[in-house]
Order: C-alpha cells, then structure tokens, then sequence
C-alpha cells in the first residue's frame, strides 16, 4: 500500500513521506511494506532543473539515505516529460553568485545520486534531453515508455557536455558510441536507445513501467547490500573522484561559459525559440 504524506518538517521513515514543505517540487512515495522510494521531479511543465527541483533532490536522497532506503524510483509527474534537462532561465544572464550556487547544487546532487549505497532505476515517462538524461544515466537502471527522445544533446546547442556527463554516458554504452552520440548531440528515440544500452528495457505504459522498475528492484533488494553497494561504488568510484576532486575547476568551467557573450546569445535565442514553439 502507497502511502503520500505531506508535512512540514523532517521526521521519521513512517511519518514523513514529502520533503518539499513549501513547493512540492519532489513528491515523495514510501511503501510502507517494503521501503521503496517513488521520488516524482515535480516541476510542471518540464521538470527543468533549477536551483530549487535540485535542492529539493538533494534534500531527499540525504534523507533516503539516512533512513537506509531499500530502494528508490525516479521518474516524472509529468506526461510528455521526464526532465528537459538544466533550467536554461538559470544560466541566462545570472549574477556569478546564482551561478556558481546553481552549479554547485547540480554537483551535490548527482554526486548523491550517483552513489547512492542502495538501488535506483529510473522510470523514464518522457523526454530525457541532455540534463535530463544525466539523472536517467545517473540511477543503476533504466526503464523508458516507447516513442520518447533521450540524449545528451549539448553539441548540438553549441555547447559541451560537462567531462562527468561524458563519463556517465561512457560508463554506459561504451567509448565508441559514446564518443559518436557526444559529437553529434544526438538524442535517440527510446527504442534506439534500448538497442545501443542507453536503456535496459522499453515498457508499454506508464503501469508498466513502474511494475517493470519494482521488478527490478526486488531483484536487487534480494542481493545482500553490503556486497551490492560496495561493488557499485567501485564501480563508479574513478567517476565520482575526478569530479569531487575536481569540484572547483568544473565551476571555473560553467562560469568562464556561461557569461560568454556568445553562449548569452544562443541562449536567448533558444530560450524564445522554446517558447515559441
Ligand atoms: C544552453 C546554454 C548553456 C550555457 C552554459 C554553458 C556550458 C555548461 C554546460 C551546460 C550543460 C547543460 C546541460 C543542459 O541540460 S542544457 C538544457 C538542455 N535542454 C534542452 O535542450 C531541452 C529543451 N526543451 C525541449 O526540447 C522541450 O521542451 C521538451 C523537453 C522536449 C518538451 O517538449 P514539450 O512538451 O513540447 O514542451 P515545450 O517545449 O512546449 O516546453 C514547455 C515550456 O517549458 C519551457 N522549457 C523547456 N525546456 C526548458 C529548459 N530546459 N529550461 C527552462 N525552460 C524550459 C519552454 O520554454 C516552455 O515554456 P513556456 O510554457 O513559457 O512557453
């Protein structure tokens, strides 16, 4: 049985069930029964990721992982999307100090995400682009509903994928094609994707797709944990150290980008090219 919970401050696993007090940006879901976690990117209508949708992620998987959650969910409330990937309206003309702070929290979050002890499938219900595909690469799993696009399609934006998207997407599907998929931007549809290994598997709806990710993590809940986190954050370990020794020089990266005039301009322009569509 399912049950939400809203509150207004942090408490215990049966009594807190919904982090973001005050905007509801993540709901958060926990099985009474067995643990899992259904964390749903709230942030209509794309799930763009700005400083709070990444705070309030963070909030959450700080607490999952202080309760010891068994297993974790990520998907989406919204029915065209999963996540469109970075809030471009963050990155258009900030002040250094909302920038660095902005980047910073993308750092913090996908560093938690990325080694969390216990298993995580992403339930893609929709678009994957760029950022967005950087979460869905981020959990151990992923389960993606037919006739969606994911990928990092940075390139074709004119900008570059950060080093750590690029090892994410390596780590997964090989130099090879991760190389060609960089360079070009190129996003796939879910069923390319299912063949290259962008995905492990395609659901039929959105029923499905949460039935085939509590598949998935029954299997892994039936491993002894220990044992499965310590081989996952071996695993994922050369990835997560060159970014956390590398924090500051990834800042220096966004920001010697971000306040290039031209990166400006493109941005602008994509940004009312997005609206007006
Ligand atoms: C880009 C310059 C960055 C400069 C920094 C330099 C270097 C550092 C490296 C930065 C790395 C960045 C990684 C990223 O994640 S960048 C973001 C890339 N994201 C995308 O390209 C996706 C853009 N969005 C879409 O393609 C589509 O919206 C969609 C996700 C496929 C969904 O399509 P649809 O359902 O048709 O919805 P709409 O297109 O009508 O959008 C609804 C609404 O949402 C606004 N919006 C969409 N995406 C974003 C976004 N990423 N950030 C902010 N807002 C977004 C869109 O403008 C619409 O707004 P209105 O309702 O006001 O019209």
């Amino acid at each position: 049985m399912f049950v939400l919970r809203q509150c207004l401050t942090l408490g215990t696993k049966s009594s807190i069930r919904n982090f973001s007090a005050t905007t509801n940006l993540v709901n958060l879901t926990i099985n009474e029964d067995t643990g899992v976690a259904i964390m749903e990117l709230n942030k209509p209508p794309v799930n763009s990721l700005n400083y709070e949708l990444l705070e309030a992620m963070h909030r959450t998987l700080v607490k999952l992982e202080n309760e010891k959650c068994p297993g974790m969910i990520l998907t989406s409330s919204s029915r065209s999307t999963f996540s469109a990937g970075l809030d471009l309206l963050e990155m258009y003309k900030p002040t250094v100090d909302k920038a660095r702070r902005f980047w910073s929290m993308l750092q913090n979050t996908w560093i938690k995400l990325y080694s969390t002890p216990y298993p995580t499938v992403a339930a893609i219900n929709g678009h994957s682009p760029a950022g967005g595909c950087l979460l869905a690469m981020s959990c151990e799993h992923r389960i993606m509903v037919p006739d969606k696009m994911i990928g990092l399609n940075e390139t074709q934006l004119g900008i570059v994928a950060p080093q750590w998207f690029q090892d994410c997407m390596r780590n997964i599907i090989g130099e090879r094609q991760a190389e060609k998929a960089l360079i070009a931007g190129r996003m796939f549809t879910s069923e390319e994707a299912l063949k290259i290994g962008l995905v492990d598997e395609l659901a039929t709806d959105k029923e499905d797709l949460m039935q085939k990710a509590h598949d998935f993590l029954d299997e892994q809940m039936g491993l002894p944990p220990l044992a499965r986190s310590v081989v996952k954050v071996g695993f994922r370990k050369d990835t997560l150290s060159k970014l956390i020794n590398g924090r500051e020089a990834d800042i220096k990266m966004f920001l010697d980008n971000v306040f290039q005039p031209k990166v400006q301009e493109s941005l602008e322009n994509y940004i009312q090219m997005l609206k007006k569509k």
